[in-house]
Formats: C-alpha cells, structure tokens, sequence
C-alpha cells in the first residue's frame, strides 16, 4: 500500500515511511491511495476473532512493508492483558437496558484511550528503528492525555526522545503530574504559553522547516501519524461484533471529539465496511465541529475564542485530522484539499453549503452534538445514579450527545475516552466523591515536576531541541 498526501497526490511511501515522517512535506496528512473494503462475507469471518487477530485484519490491508509474521508479532507484544487490564482489552458494557453501551478503551498505563493506539506506536516505532538502525526525536502537541500516552510508550526506548509541547496550566492537576512528574533521559515537557491549536501549530511550522526535520530526525505521534488513526480504527470493528448484531445491521458510534483522530478511525472503519449508521462528534463548549456538521461552514476558532473547560482534553478550535475528513469527502481530490486548507490556513471560512461536497458530508453518518459543564456535570451524575457508574467529563459529553441522537432499536455505542481518576476536581464537583485512582497514582500530584516552560515561538522552540540534543550527544 502506498500513501499519498492530502495537499497534492504526492507519493509519500508505505507504511513505514508515513510511520517515521510524520507530516507530508507539503503540510498535508498522509492517507492510503485506496481504502481497502471487506464484504459482508469478510466482515463475518471477523467476528469472534481475539482482540489482536482482530486488529492484524484490519490493519494488514495498510501495511504492506512489515512481514506478516514481524506484524502479528507487534500486535501481540501491544495487545497483552497485562497493559490493557482485561483479555478482552476494550470490554464494551451495556448500561442497563437503555440501548447505550460504553466501550471502555482507558484500561492502558495512561488511563486514556490514547494508549490503545500509543502503545502500538512504541513498539512498532522500535522496530522499525531497530531495522533501519535509525532514531528520532519525536515532537508532539498535547490538551492532556496524548502526552502522557506517548511519553509512557516511549519511556526508556534508546532511539527515541519525546519533545511534548503542553497548553501551559491548562489541563487537569492530574494530567500535569503525570507527564511532567517524569524524570527520564529521553522525555521533555514544554508548557507553552498558549493553548492546544498553539502547541499544534507549533509542531506543524517544525516540520515545515524540511532542513531542520531532516537535522533533528524529528517525527510524530499525535493523530496527524497514519499509524495511530490505523490502531484506533480497530475497535470499532471489536465493538460492532461484542453488540452481537444480525449481519449487516446497524450500530450507532459517539465519540468525544477534540482533534477529530478518534471520530475519523470510526469514519475510516465505516469505510471499509462496517455497518455503521451514525457516527456522532460529540464537542464541548469549543464547538467549532458543531458548527460545521450542522451549519455547513468550517471556520475554525482563534486562540482567543477556545474556552478552558472542564473536559479540557477536547479544548481544541481547530480539528487536525478534519483535513483527512474533507479529503475523503471530496473524492480523494488532494487539489480541492489544499485550496480548503489554504482558506483555514488564512482564518477565512470554507463554506460547504449547497455543493456536492455537502450532500457527501449529509451522506457520510456523521453528525454533531454539544454539551456544556451543566450537562457533564449533570451526566455523570445521572450515569452514577442510574447505572452505578462513574464516567469522566469527555465521555460524559459523549453519553449525552449519544442518548441525544439515538434511534428506536439501533445499539449506540458511547466511546469511554478517560478514566474519571484523571478529572477528579469535575468527578467530584458532579457526584460530591473523589474517584478511585489506581495504587501508582496515589500522590502523584505532590511529586517534583520537571517541565520546560517557553513562549509561542518556533524558534525559541527549535533552539530548545537543538540545545538538548546537542547536550544529549555530548554525553
Ligand atoms: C479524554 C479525551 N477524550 C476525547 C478526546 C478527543 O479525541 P480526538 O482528539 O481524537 O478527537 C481527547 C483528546 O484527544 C481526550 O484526551
Ligand atoms: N486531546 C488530545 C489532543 C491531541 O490529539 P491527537 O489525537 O491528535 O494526538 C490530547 O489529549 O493531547
């Protein structure tokens, strides 16, 4: 399989090649140059298979440069019990008989769904390194949970460093602590000041500099990787089966969304095949991807615009990974992907309403709902009291925008993206207790930090790097 860029049909390689570089040269995002599909026939051959049989079938289509035995290999090292705290690895848990079920994917390190596709990420990352005796030096962009997901992934790994831009004091105490609680030769912490689209564009302007990426080896671990979008997309496929629906019925998808990674796995998974009816992009206050999928206009929001919440992981006011949506919508035309992308580079609007490109959007399952900090608050409450279960604010926007958009008969299937352990202050504000938090957690607030804290400025950034790996390599 061969990838190609979304701004310009430019060849970018196999699988390993998008794994290690990130973003195309031409600022697009990689995807395949054709979707593989399963027919109804394939899809059922799927069913019943264990989690990492599962995802070596759907994975493989994409993957044609790792020998299928190295493959299985990485699936099995990744998938384990141990990590994920259940052989089932996602369990999916109905909530009484309401028709909302929870697929539960923050059993990993990091206690959020990151790690299912993170930690896939790290061992292939090592393999491939390994092969190609390669390093490098991975700059990422977090609102709180990709960070320490990639930075519990690549810890103690030789050949790779973590550079992970944060929105400086604006994610959970939790959160903070643990990724800058860590104190490993090969991870760094930047608190930037700004929000996430700032730490995000931050790393999209280092990779625009081809001469200083190809210096510093730097890659990518954020949803703008192929390799994380790939992993994500295979439990939906474990999900839709665990429902134990007739061939070929319906389920419903919600996802709580900030970055569009997540909910673009469910899309990708629908496009090979599975039957999924809708797929809701549930937004919090920062609704920008509300606004789209209900009023036909991309206008992403300005720094000053994105709200700090109470599911801050989802405080994002432009979506990376919509790109990859609006490419797809518009047939693969990479020409039309970089005229939108010029327009939202500008801040000016792509308006898609009353062309074709929006009757492929209507056509495409997926739909838009919002909530606010009196609807999570009210969430969790009502999903504690109801079902006996504790959720976290983002999956609560999920819940509520689920039950919102669901259908007579239809499965929704609410995506559980964080452990409530992880936003204790909004757990607490909701149900007047502090959740568990697992044994390793206890204190982690009170440990010493160690975080850089820098200006929004690319070069202040790219001295920082350079400066650490120039020390790192003196010894
Ligand atoms: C807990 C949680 N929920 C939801 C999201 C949104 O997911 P995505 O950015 O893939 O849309 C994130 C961050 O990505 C998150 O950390
Ligand atoms: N919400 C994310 C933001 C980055 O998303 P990604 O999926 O593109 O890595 C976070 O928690 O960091």
């Amino acid at each position: 399989m061969q990838y190609v860029s979304t701004r310009g049909h430019q060849r970018l390689g196999t699988f390993t090649d998008v794994l290690l570089s990130g973003l195309a040269p031409d600022g697009g995002l990689a995807m395949p140059e054709q979707i593989p599909t399963f027919s109804a026939a394939e899809l059922e051959r799927l069913r019943g298979l264990p989690y990492t049989e599962l995802a070596y079938e759907v994975m493989r289509p994409f993957i044609s440069d790792i020998p299928e035995d190295d493959l299985r290999g990485l699936l099995r090292q990744t998938y384990r019990a141990e990590v994920f705290g259940s052989e089932e690895i996602t369990p999916l848990t109905a909530l009484g008989d309401s028709g909302l079920y929870l697929l539960e994917l923050s059993g990993g390190p990091s206690l959020a769904f990151k790690d299912m596709a993170m930690q896939f990420l790290g061992h292939a990352f090592e393999y491939v390194l390994e092969r190609d005796d390669r390093r490098v030096n991975i700059l990422g962009a977090t609102s709180g949970d990709t960070g320490s997901a990639a930075e519990y992934a690549m810890l103690g790994k030789e050949r790779v460093n973590v550079f992970m831009l944060s929105p400086h004091g604006r994610m959970s105490r939790f959160q903070q602590a643990q990724m800058y609680s860590l104190n490993e030769p090969n991870i760094f912490n930047i608190a930037i000041e700004g929000v996430f689209d700032d730490c995000q564009d931050l790393v999209k302007a280092v990779n625009a500099d081809a001469e200083f990426k190809a210096r510093y080896d730097i890659g990518a671990v954020n949803s703008i990787n192929w390799g994380r979008v790939l992993a994500q997309a295979v439990y939906y496929f474990r999900a839709y089966f665990a429902l134990g629906l007739p061939a070929g019925a319906e389920a419903d998808f919600c996802v709580p969304s900030g970055n569009f990674g997540n909910v673009f796995a469910g899309y990708l998974a629908k496009a090979m095949g599975l039957p999924i009816g809708q797929l809701m992009v549930a937004s919090n206050e920062n609704s920008v991807l509300h606004e789209f999928f209900s009023g036909g206009v991309y206008h992403v929001w300005p720094a000053e615009r994105v709200a700090q919440t109470s599911s801050p992981s989802m405080d994002i006011g432009k979506a990376s990974n919509f790109e990859r949506f609006l490419y797809l919508v518009a047939g693969g035309d990479a020409v039309q992907t970089a005229g939108w992308w010029a327009e939202v580079g500008a801040g000016r609007p792509v308006d898609l309403r009353g062309t074709v490109h929006w009757d492929a959007v209507a056509a495409s399952g997926l739909r838009a709902g919002r909530s606010t900090h009196a609807d999570r608050l009210a969430t969790i409450r009502r999903v504690d009291t109801e079902f006996g279960r504790l959720i976290d604010p983002h999956t609560a926007d999920g819940v509520l925008v689920g039950k919102r958009f669901q259908r007579p008969g239809v499965p929704m299937v609410c995506l559980e993206t964080a452990l409530p352990a992880k936003f204790g202050e909004t757990v607490e504000e909701a149900v007047g207790r502090l959740p568990e938090r697992p044994a390793q957690f206890e204190g982690i607030e009170d440990r010493p930090r160690r975080c850089e804290v820098l200006p929004n400025d690319v070069d202040a950034l790219k001295g920082f790097i350079a400066g650490q790996l120039d020390i790192k390599r003196r010894g």
